[in-house]
């Protein structure tokens, strides 16, 4: 005879069999709601990437999927992380001596070979690159030592005066990047060789993007008498423009064992920024009218200067420097460039369009908007439709999609056609509810 339980007097045996009968059916139905969350998960998430695919008209080969645990990418979880694309190679060793900005030393040289841990080519990464003269790089202050930073730091030519850390190149900063403008001077496999720089041998490189004077000079998308005009402006407040201020702001420390010779002045006129050069080729003229014919003429060179010379000329002042592996045309200014750029970013094979509003667009934007901000609101439309946003994909295959884009308030609805953008629907932006 089985025992029986003292509190409910039923047969403990036959309790234990429920028991395990019920453990068994409690572990199924586990296994039932696991196997059904990760269905339902992998479910979202094919939802999600077909409406992203729906939304952007283009799948993404290249892209990563995510892991099935993250349905965000990781970026936008603020999941940052970078990789160093390569090491810096440079004649500088320690951080004392080392020049503090690109242009103080010309000569100076380093190699920067492309990790194969990045790309399988990473000869593939480069091509295209070896038609700029010069190229911006990203790069680790790695050599900091302890990781502190100040709101405010003291430049060694300001003679112990403090600054905002942020109107300073100091190394000692949140996150320590630095950023140097370095002349290109060949591309061989998977290595680029540059000159002009300021980085010490085992820096680590974040990135590198081709130095674009329309995008990354502000004197280069003046229009002509905007330049003349700066560049006639009176020495007192020239002095306070930023131009000047750049060149204080540009060789800073805080640590004063970087510090170097300050007797680098005529050094710092950087070939990188024509203004400078311009300042620099009509110094002595009294005549305001000389210097305007002077300057006008040079403005008028550098914005149709078509001409073509090999990177041999262009970098006439470097003579051990041979062509690069693939010569290209560079378009000069007279006798010596200052940068080179890819001919496509000047004269791209995609054409600009004609930007049209339909009445009823243009009503909606006058309705929900004062007239000069409608006015300005259509010009930037303009602005963004003109350059034809579409990507490749969307302007090949999907060409009767509608096109959707936010500019500030306003959500717009357009179509192309061919050679031009038509503006469907302007509402004001609706309230996004924030993704959880
Ligand atoms: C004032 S910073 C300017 C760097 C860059 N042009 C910029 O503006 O971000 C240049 C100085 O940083 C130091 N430096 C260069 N490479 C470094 C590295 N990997 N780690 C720490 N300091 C470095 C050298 O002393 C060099 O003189």
């Amino acid at each position: 005879m089985s025992p029986l339980c003292d509190c409910c007097g039923d047969d403990i045996n036959k309790l234990n069999q429920q028991i395990s009968v019920m453990r068994k059916e409690i572990k199924n139905l586990r296994q039932m709601l696991d196997s059904a969350v990760r269905g339902h998960r992998k479910h979202m998430l094919s939802i999600q990437s077909a409406v992203t695919k729906m939304e952007l008209c283009e799948p993404d080969k290249d892209q990563t999927p995510p892991p099935a645990s993250s349905p965000q990418p990781a970026l936008e979880q603020g999941n940052i992380q970078t990789v160093p694309i390569g090491y810096i190679t440079s004649c500088f060793s320690v951080k004392n001596g080392t020049p503090r900005q690109p242009t103080i030393c010309g000569p100076s040289r380093a190699e920067l070979r492309i990790e194969q841990s990045v790309f399988n080519n990473p000869e593939h990464a480069l091509v295209g690159l070896e038609q700029y003269s010069h190229v911006w790089i990203i790069f680790l202050f790695h050599k900091n030592g302890h990781l502190s930073y100040k709101a405010k730091v003291k430049p060694p030519r300001l003679n112990g005066q403090r600054v905002g850390v942020y109107s300073t190149r100091s190394p000692h900063r949140p996150n320590a990047l630095g950023l140097t403008l370095a002349r290109l001077d060949k591309i061989v496999g998977d290595t680029i060789h540059l000159s002009n720089i300021d980085m010490i041998a085992g820096t680590p490189v974040l990135d590198i993007k081709p130095y674009i004077p329309e995008y990354d000079n502000p004197d280069s998308r003046m229009s002509s008498d905007e330049r003349v005009d700066i560049l006639n402006t009176p020495k007192d407040s020239a002095d306070q423009s930023g131009l000047k201020r750049e060149r204080r702001d540009d060789d800073d420390d805080d640590d004063d064992e970087d510090d170097f010779s300050r007797d680098n002045s005529e050094a710092d006129i950087s070939v990188a920024d024509p203004s400078q050069l311009v300042r620099a080729q009509f110094p002595l003229h009294k005549d305001l009218q000389g210097v305007l014919e002077g300057v006008k003429a040079y403005v008028t060179q550098q914005d149709h200067c078509q001409l073509t010379c090999s990177r041999e000329d262009t970098f006439s002042d470097s003579p051990k420097t041979k062509p690069p592996v693939a010569a290209v045309d560079h378009p000069c200014h007279g006798e010596e460039a200052h940068s080179a750029i890819a001919g496509w970013i000047r004269e791209p094979p995609v054409s600009s369009l004609e930007v049209r509003f339909t009445p009823q667009a243009e009503r909606e934007l006058a309705e929900f908007l004062p007239t000069n901000l409608s006015e300005e609101a259509a010009a930037a439309i303009r602005g963004v439709l003109s350059a034809d946003p579409r990507s490749v994909y969307r302007r090949t295959r999907c060409r009767d999609r509608l096109f959707f884009f936010t500019l500030d308030t306003a959500d717009i609805t357009c179509w192309f056609g061919q050679g031009f953008a038509e503006v469907l629907q302007v509402r004001p932006v609706e309230q996004h509810i924030a993704s959880v």
